[in-house]
């Protein structure tokens, strides 16, 4: 069985398509990223699987359970950190963990120690006491991470989980996620539009853009899509017996190499350069990315606006209008 099992989902605002005729699967402890720009379908796709909003057609199995059908149960086996904090800034960290347990059924000491136990994990259980108020951005993501493990969910729903956040933070972020992974096996659904974090993070990836999914596969798999790895040389003398196939002399003097791994190509590439009396002036190699994936898929680069305008990730009533 998948841990989510989503077909021809589709959700519509009016005449406006926010998710068109979506499926895709993913399996128990996996982590999957649903990478896509700014008005993609991705939180209402997570919105959608989380029970907070109906689709218009088409079918989200979560752990077994209907979405539609079984809101209650699909809540039980999941937990959520949304975009944006619902922290309660007047409580302390371990108030607001409090609270979320006793909702849950926790109570006495069980309760006690497991918040401990996640304060620590997110590394906040020096700030237990503190007031959430004066937390920076970062720890109040990291509280919403352990907020949202308190009744120890089969899959965890992130969304944007690293937006606005400055890039130390962001790596701390991907690390408990990392962990959270490999210590319960836990199944990780995250939306996000940085391509590195879906790089570095997930086992799978599905790019979304306009409602739609335009390519699904390991980030590897996507790769493929673009091509090789492309190495460009620039030899002092143009060589007269090029030895490797897949590669081309361009215009300007450089040979270009394409090969499925640069890695192993370029110490090969210098060898060659000795054994030939050839100095080499410039070396240089690109890895396909997931950018040029989307770029190759769709035309444009994935950007955001949110990243310009540096969402706020204070708590609620703590942020303020620009
Ligand atoms: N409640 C709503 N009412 C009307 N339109 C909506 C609503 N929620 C989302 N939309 C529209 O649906 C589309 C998809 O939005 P969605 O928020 O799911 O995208 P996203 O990929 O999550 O982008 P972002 O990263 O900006 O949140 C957009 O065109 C958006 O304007």
């Amino acid at each position: 069985m998948h841990a989510i099992e989503v077909k021809n989902l589709v959700k519509k605002f009016d005449t406006n398509v926010a998710v068109n005729n979506v499926s895709f699967s993913v399996n128990k402890g996996e982590i999957f990223a649903f990478l896509g720009p700014n008005g993609a379908g991705k939180s209402t796709t997570i919105n959608i699987l989380t029970t907070l909003l109906k689709a218009t057609s088409g079918s989200a199995v979560i752990s077994g359970f209907d979405a539609s059908k079984d809101p209650k149960k699909v809540r039980k086996t999941i937990g959520i950190v949304f975009q944006d904090s619902t922290l309660d800034n007047q409580l302390t960290a371990y108030e607001n963990l409090y609270i979320h347990g006793k909702i849950y059924g926790y109570k006495g000491e069980i309760l006690k120690n497991r918040i401990d136990e996640l304060l620590d994990f997110v590394e906040l259980l020096e700030f237990k006491d503190k007031i959430v108020r004066n937390f920076s951005g970062g720890m109040v993501r990291r509280l919403e991470i352990a907020r949202s493990l308190i009744h120890e969910p089969e899959i965890l729903f992130l969304d944007e989980p690293t937006i606005g956040l400055d890039p130390q933070t962001r790596s701390h972020i991907w690390e408990y996620i990392k962990k959270m992974q490999a210590k319960n096996n836990m199944t990780i659904f995250l939306t996000t539009h940085y391509m590195e974090e879906a790089e570095l993070l997930a086992d799978k990836v599905a790019i979304i853009d306009n409602g739609k999914i335009i390519a699904e596969g390991t980030v590897n798999e996507l790769k493929k899509i673009v091509g090789n790895d492309c190495i460009s040389v620039k030899f002092e003398e143009i060589p007269k017996n090029l030895s490797f196939e897949n590669c081309e002399l361009k215009e300007n003097g450089k040979v270009i190499y394409y090969t499925e791994n640069a890695d192993l190509k370029i110490p090969k590439i210098f060898e060659f350069a000795h054994e030939n009396g050839l100095k080499i002036q410039e070396i240089s190699y690109k890895k396909p990315n997931l950018n040029d994936v989307f770029i190759k898929l769709t035309g444009r680069e994935i950007r955001s606006e949110k990243d310009k305008n540096q969402k706020s990730l204070l708590p609620m009533g703590k942020r303020r209008r620009f």
